[in-house]
This record gives C-alpha cells, sequence and structure tokens, in this order.
C-alpha cells in the first residue's frame, strides 16, 4: 500500500492560526507575531484528529518551542508560581470565615492527600466545617481525550469517597458544569455561597491546568478569597532537580541518581498525610444540603456500553481501600521477582497500579515508602532486586512529569525535539485502523492492541512494541497513537504516555535512537517465548505450535491462519525499516542550514 506524504504540506503557511478562534495575533507595533506561525505541517495534525482544534490553537511553529526552550516565553508552571508569589501577602491575611473547601481532582483519596491535609488542619485550627467538592467538566473529558473506561473509573471512585468522607461528617459535593469555562467561576460562587474563605487544591501538571489555576489565584486574591496549591502528584516536585551547571535533566539516569539522592537528603519527602478528622459538632448541620447531592452519572459522551461497563467493572474494582490492597498484595507476592518477570505480559509480574496512581487513588509516595519499607535498607537504590526496580520504575512517572513542566511544549502535541516535527508522517487510514482492531497480522502487535480493547489497559512491553511499530513500520504519525492510548487507557496519564510514546518513537526525551527499530518477530520471542500472551489475545491462532505462532504466515501455518480468518502482515519489517530509517534522516536533516 503507497504511503500518502505531505499531500497538503505547502499550503499552510498563509492560514490564520493563534488561537481556537482563529484570530491572527499582532505585535505591538501593528506586524503579525512570527513566533505564532503555525508548524508547515499543521493542517495533517489538524485534518487527522491529532490537534483538536476546538479547544486548542493550530500546532506551533518550530521556533515557538524553541522560544520555550530560551526562556523567550514563560512556562505555565512559571505563571503559577508568580502568581502565588505575587499574591502571598493577600492570601496570608484572608481570615477563616464559614467554611474551608478542599477541590478534588486527580487526587481521589483521602489518606496520603496533601492539600486535602493542609485543608483540614486549616478548618479544624479554626473550628469550621471542611467541604470537599469535585466538578465533572465533559468539556475537559473531550479536550483531554479521557478515556470513557478512566471517565468511570473516577465516577466509581466519587461514591466511594462520598461515602467515606459522610461518615467524617464531610460533605463530598458534586456537581457537572457543562462549560470548562465557567469551572473558576462556579467555584469562586460556590464558596461565597458557603462562605467559604479558602480553597485548598494539589496541583496537575498539564498546561491547561496549570494556566487556569494561576488565573484563579489571582480572582481569588482580588475577591479576598485565598487559593493555596501543593505539589502532592509527585514524589520529589518538578523543578526541584537539576544538574551541576543548573539545568533541567532531560536524560533518566542522572535524573534518577539526583532524585534518590535528593530524597535521601530530604526523608520527608516519603511521609505520609493523614485523612481528614471529624468535621467539628454541629458541622453536619451548618452544611446539611450538601449531604443530599447525588453523584451524576458517566456524561454521555463518555458512557461505556453495558457489557463494557460490566467487564471493567470487575477487572478494575474502584477506589483507595482497592489501592491499597492491591498494592500490599503486589508487595507480598511479586515485588521480589520483578526484576526477572516484568517484561514477560504473560506473566502477571508487574503491579497493575498504575490505574490508581493516575485517577489519585493512591499516591506516589505511599507506593515507594510501602515498597521501600519492605526491604532490609532504607536506601532506595540498594537491598533487594526487586524493589529496587519498582522504586525506579515509578521513578520514571515522574520524570515524565517533570519533562512536561519545564517543556511544556510536549503538551502542545510537539515533539521535545521540535525537528522531529518536520519528519513527514504517514496517515494511512487503512494502516491505522488495522492497528487500532488488532489486525496488522504481526500477532505480538495484534495481542496487545486488542488486550488494550479488552482491558483498557497493556503491559509495559507491548506499549513499546506497538509503539514502535505504528511509528516505525508503518510510519504513521506518532500522535495519532498516543491520542488512541489516550482514548482508551484506564490508567492514561498525559505526561507517561507522552513520554512512552516519545520514547518509543525516538522524538522524546532520552528517547531510544531512531535507528534502533524493534523488530515485533524478535520481541515476540523473546518476551512471550511460548506464544501463550498472543494466544490469550490472538484466539483465532491458538491452535497453531510451537515458533509458528509468532509469525505464521513466515513460519509454516499459513493455511490454518488463513482458515481462521487471521490476516497477512500489513507490511514486510525489513523494507519498513529502510522507509522508516530515510524519512527519520530527512526530517531530521531538515531543520539544519
Ligand atoms: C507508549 C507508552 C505509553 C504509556 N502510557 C502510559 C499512561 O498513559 N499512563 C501510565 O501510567 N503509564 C504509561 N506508560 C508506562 C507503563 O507502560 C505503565 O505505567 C505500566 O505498564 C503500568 O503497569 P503497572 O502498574 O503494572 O506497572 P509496574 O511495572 O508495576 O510499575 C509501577 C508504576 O510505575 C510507573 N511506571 C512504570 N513504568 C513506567 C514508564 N515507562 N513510564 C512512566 N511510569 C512508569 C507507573 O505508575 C506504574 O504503575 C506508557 C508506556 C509506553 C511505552
Amino acid at each position: 500500500m503507497p504511503f500518502k506524504r505531505g499531500a497538503k504540506r505547502n499550503a499552510v503557511l498563509t492560514e490564520d492560526h493563534e488561537d481556537a478562534n482563529n484570530k491572527k495575533p499582532k505585535l505591538e507595533n501593528g506586524s503579525s507575531d512570527p513566533l505564532r506561525e503555525p508548524h508547515p505541517f499543521s493542517a495533517e495534525a489538524e485534518d487527522n484528529g491529532i490537534v483538536v482544534r476546538k479547544y486548542y490553537p493550530h500546532e506551533m511553529s518550530n521556533a515557538r518551542a524553541h522560544a520555550y526552550n530560551n526562556n523567550e516565553i514563560p512556562r505555565p508552571i512559571e505563571q503559577l508560581t508568580t502568581a502565588l508569589r505575587e499574591t502571598a501577602e493577600e492570601r496570608k491575611k484572608v481570615k477563616v470565615k464559614d467554611a474551608v473547601v478542599h477541590w478534588f481532582k486527580m487526587d481521589l483519596r483521602l489518606k496520603d492527600n496533601r492539600a486535602l491535609w493542609e485543608a483540614n488542619e486549616t478548618a479544624q485550627a479554626a473550628g469550621v466545617p471542611l467541604i470537599c467538592i469535585y466538578l465533572v467538566s465533559p468539556e475537559d473529558f473531550e479536550a483531554h481525550l479521557t478515556a470513557p473506561v478512566r471517565v468511570d473509573f473516577m465516577i466509581r471512585t466519587l461514591h466511594i469517597l462520598k461515602k467515606d468522607l459522610t461518615a467524617l461528617d464531610i460533605p463530598l459535593y458534586v456537581e457537572t458544569v457543562e462549560k470548562r469555562k465557567e469551572i473558576p467561576d462556579r467555584l469562586i460562587e460556590f464558596m461565597e455561597e458557603w462562605g467559604a474563605s479558602h480553597l485548598f487544591a494539589n496541583i496537575e501538571y498539564e498546561v491547561d491546568e496549570l494556566r487556569r489555576e494561576a488565573k484563579m489565584v489571582r480572582t481569588c486574591a482580588s475577591r479576598g478569597l485565598a487559593m493555596e496549591l501543593f505539589h502532592d502528584s509527585c514524589v520529589v516536585p518538578p523543578g526541584a532537580l537539576s544538574s551541576g551547571s543548573g539545568k533541567q535533566y532531560a536524560v533518566y539516569t542522572p535524573w534518577y541518581r539526583t532524585w534518590v539522592a535528593h530524597i535521601h537528603e530530604n526523608p520527608e519527602l516519603l511521609t505520609t498525610f493523614e485523612p481528614p478528622s471529624k468535621n467539628p459538632p454541629g458541622a453536619r448541620d451548618k452544611v446539611a444540603a450538601l449531604f443530599d447531592c447525588d453523584i451524576p452519572d458517566t456524561p454521555e459522551n463518555k458512557r461505556l456500553s453495558k457489557d463494557d461497563a460490566k467487564r471493567f467493572h470487575a477487572l478494575w474494582p474502584a477506589g483507595e481501600h482497592e489501592a491499597a490492597d492491591r498494592l500490599d498484595k503486589f508487595c507480598e507476592e511479586k515485588i521480589g521477582q520483578y526484576s526477572k518477570r516484568r517484561n514477560f505480559p504473560a506473566q502477571a509480574g508487574t503491579s497493575s497500579i498504575s490505574v490508581h496512581l493516575a485517577a489519585g487513588t493512591l499516591s506516589a509516595r505511599t507506593a515507594i515508602r510501602i515498597a521501600r519499607d519492605r526491604n532490609k535498607t532504607k536506601k532506595l537504590d540498594a537491598g533487594q532486586e526487586g524493589i529496587q526496580t519498582w522504586i525506579s520504575e515509578v521513578a520514571w512517572r515522574d520524570f515524565y512529569k517533570h519533562v512536561l513542566v519545564n517543556w511544556p511544549y510536549v503538551c502542545m502535541n510537539k515533539p521535545f525535539k521540535p525537528e522531529y516535527s518536520n519528519i513527514e508522517w504517514s496517515y494511512n487510514a487503512s494502516h491505522f485502523t488495522a492497528w487500532c482492531e488488532g489486525r496488522t497480522g504481526f500477532p505480538i502487535v495484534d495481542a496487545a492492541m486488542r488486550q488494550l480493547r479488552s482491558m483498557g489497559y497493556m503491559h509495559n512491553r507491548c506499549r513499546m512494541v506497538v509503539a514502535s511499530f505504528l511509528s516505525k513500520d508503518l510510519l504513521i504519525d506518532w500522535r495519532m497513537g498516543e491520542r488512541f492510548f489516550m482514548e482508551n487507557l484506564i490508567d492514561g496519564d498525559f505526561a507517561s504516555n507522552n513520554g512512552g510514546w516519545g520514547f518509543s518513537a525516538s522524538v522524546g526525551v532520552d528517547p531510544q535512537p531512531y535507528f534502533r527499530i524493534f523488530n515485533p518477530l524478535l520481541q515476540s520471542e523473546k518476551f512471550d517465548p511460548e506464544g501463550e500472551y498472543i494466544r490469550k489475545w490472538v484466539p483465532e491462532l491458538g491452535d497453531i505450535k510451537g515458533k509458528a505462532i509468532h509469525d505464521p504466515y513466515g513460519r509454516g501455518a499459513a493455511a490454518q491462519a488463513k482458515k481462521a480468518g487471521y490476516p497477512k502482515p500489513i507490511v514486510d519489517h525489513k523494507e519498513s525499516r529502510d522507509r522508516a530509517l530515510s524519512a527519520y534522516k530527512a526530517g531530521i536533516g531538515r531543520d539544519k542550514p
């Protein structure tokens, strides 16, 4: 099948751009801002659903990405820290009034939740009720491509959270806000309605959220309210680690060494926060109406079919109690063998707690602390190999969030290395569909994609295999795969997903070199030697014996595979490899003078 290359690429530069409203930005002297020019290939990103234009501007130019790197454009985290610094005095002066509010976002737990703990301390000290709120935003789910299975998991978790909070006489008020832009106003209105003076929340590191919170901090201050934000999601807050020359790390290994040393020097980073205490006597009557609220159903745009819901509920019980049990069980039964078993998808050798870290039903701090406490040393990088390795994997999650904060354009559809935007990707629809449906004719790829669709989850080794296959064997724009993952993963987390795709497609931070192209057959033989994983997820190959399972058409089982309706390979790996190498080389070369 021929690859469609750059068909519309030359016509784009003249288009209007800037924000979702297509207003062309002007400099003060009236000329248009060159840093707002879209990337020359931006129309393809738009046509193929990579940039959700309803909410976001065109794909930015490489020059604009470089301007972030050169500190010419403030990073969203800087906008937030400036807002917090500039309002510090005003916020300090705000006296606690009738109530204190904690705003739940991706931190759906009572235990070891920093902002919730701070909110509780403030409310208890003043003897006023603590109120909790969660706002369901269908537009946010759409803009962030949140998978229906993930939304469903959050809604189920809210029911558990509400029950646990009610036992403490703390209400959890849940409301749907149709327009995402209305969230800040609705929160302030809610606070004023209940006489709350303080709003507590944990920081989310994606661009939209940092910018929204920077504005909210200022708006609250201008209304005599205090919005207090905390680092909670990472063990080490983003920005805390830099190399000897003061730069943020872009390579994992030296970053990890510094991360470990930083925690050893600051052991309080692993101190966990107590859950909130019971609201003061009488609080329940004061905020009685809030206890009556029902938790809304999953919004229509993200609703699961009945069959899917049933399957996912059995696979992924929700809430923080389940998270704690799952972690304990893993530490009890599997962590010792983790380094030996973690790469084999047929063995349940990993923790399966990513769903809980993504929804915030478990904190990374608690996860690392519990694993460390089972070791015979307090050092994170010593003692039992399985424990060390597992901790170093959880650290990848911190690493990718640090990357997101320092290179925020990765959250705006740009690769970490901007010049990789110049690769001429394919947008071959039939290849993409075959990949999504697990019908590429490469059994390990198909098994993995079917696992994703069936479980909302895929084993890490297979995520790397299918991501490499899409971006290199099929040469399809890696951002289409990144999007498909977000739309289907129960553990979808922007930073980890983007980081994983960047690694596998060789366009990200600390990636595989682009010339290292996974051979799907060798990966299959090495990591699923008996073909157990393939047989489980591609049942039509169930009767194929021996090594032919990895490549039925190439290893003498063609008639059997054909009869079972299994497709032939859609590309030849060797040819695809050569094509990918040329396309990567040409693309990267394009930024050079
Ligand atoms: C292309 C691609 C996309 C990915 N998308 C996501 C995603 O959307 N959300 C997500 O949580 N992980 C993502 N990962 C990372 C990894 O695949 C999952 O975290 C892991 O498979 C989850 O299973 P587990 O909880 O059993 O992991 P374990 O092996 O038990 O690891 C424990 C925890 O460490 C963290 N972790 C482990 N490996 C990684 C990694 N490579 N990068 C970041 N964190 C890691 C996770 O929080 C995980 O739950 C992606 C990886 C790739 C290659």
